[in-house]
């Protein structure tokens, strides 16, 4: 049975030394783990950011794609090869500014991925511009007197999209976060964790002392009740998004692929195609 330490791959991670997103990446190592998985059993699909990285330094089936456009890679997989456990990864940048379409449809789909958002409300790879996450105020490259734009609140986003598992926690919390990626991964339908990933080179107002200050753990909040989605939202709005834990899980609509008819025989991948010749050389001819 494989240990966490079978999912680290052998390249050494370039992020800045104290980047959140290591224990983001060590977290994933151990939820894979934990819920037995081998290797070949998982797959990562990244978009660009530094946060993208992480598909290459987890000893995995891995795919580093287009900038906002993990999701679709992600969705696509996980039809093609339902024996897959499928884990797509990124930034704020990544899947709520270019990619935030993708993030909503893929929501409301509920396709049986799981979806880690490295968020530290900054653009990092490309040196520090404002993302869709940034506060109001923010001084940045692109926004040298403060940013005008208000924050999207995307978690009540994701709630009114119909998201069937929603959960927060902070890179520093590394076994909360293992704890709600396990979660996820068992979880029939597309989970959501956002995760406050401090990027310590760019973002100096969202710190990790800045998070410990401003963060309430659900588990503080009595009688919290994650399977009712009328709280969940009321607890967003009332902490302006600020808690962590798992914030929502319906544990009753059935994921998108167990809904489509002919999905369940085998994966797709494992089928053969019974196609002529003849017919190949003519559908190929079609597409030139
Ligand atoms: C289509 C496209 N648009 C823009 C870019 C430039 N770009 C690369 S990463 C990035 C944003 C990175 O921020 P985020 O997604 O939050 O990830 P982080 O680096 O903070 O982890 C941008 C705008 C690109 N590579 N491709
Ligand atoms: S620039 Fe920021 S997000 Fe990128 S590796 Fe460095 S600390 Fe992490």
């Amino acid at each position: 049975m494989a240990t966490f330490k079978d999912f680290r791959n052998k390249v050494k991670p370039n992020w800045c030394p104290g980047c959140g997103d290591f224990s983001v990446q060590a977290a994933l190592q151990r939820a894979a783990a934990n819920v037995g998985l081998e290797p070949e059993d998982l797959a990562v699909v990244a978009g660009i950011g530094c946060s993208g990285r992480i598909s290459g330094y987890i000893n995995a089936n891995g795919f580093h794609g287009v900038h906002g456009r993990a999701l679709p890679i992600a969705q696509g997989l996980k039809l093609a090869n339902r024996d897959l456990t499928v884990v797509a990864a990124g930034g704020d940048g990544d899947g709520f500014a270019i990619g935030l379409g993708h993030t909503l449809h893929a929501i409301r789909r509920n396709i049986d991925l799981t979806y880690i958002v490295m968020d530290n409300h900054i653009y990092g790879l490309t040196k520090g511009q404002t993302s869709p996450r940034s506060q109001v105020g923010f001084k940045t490259k692109s926004t040298p007197d403060g940013q005008i734009e208000s924050p999207i609140a995307i978690l009540e986003a994701a709630l009114t999209a119909g998201a069937t598992f929603v959960a927060q926690s902070f890179s520093s919390d590394l076994k909360g976060l293992t704890s709600l990626i396990e979660q996820g991964m068992k979880h029939k339908g597309f989970a959501l964790i956002n995760v406050f990933s401090p990027c310590v080179t760019y973002n100096k107002v969202n710190t990790y002392d800045w998070y410990k200050e401003n963060l309430t753990d659900l588990s503080s909040i009595e009688g919290y009740d994650p399977h009712n989605r009328l709280q969940a939202m009321q607890v967003l709005m009332e902490h302006n998004g600020l808690v962590t834990g798992l914030i929502y899980q319906d544990l009753d609509k059935p994921a998108y692929e167990d809904q489509l008819k002919g999905f369940k025989k085998e994966p797709l991948a494992h089928q053969s195609i019974h196609i002529s010749e003849e017919k190949f050389n003519d559908l190929v001819h079609e597409f030139m």
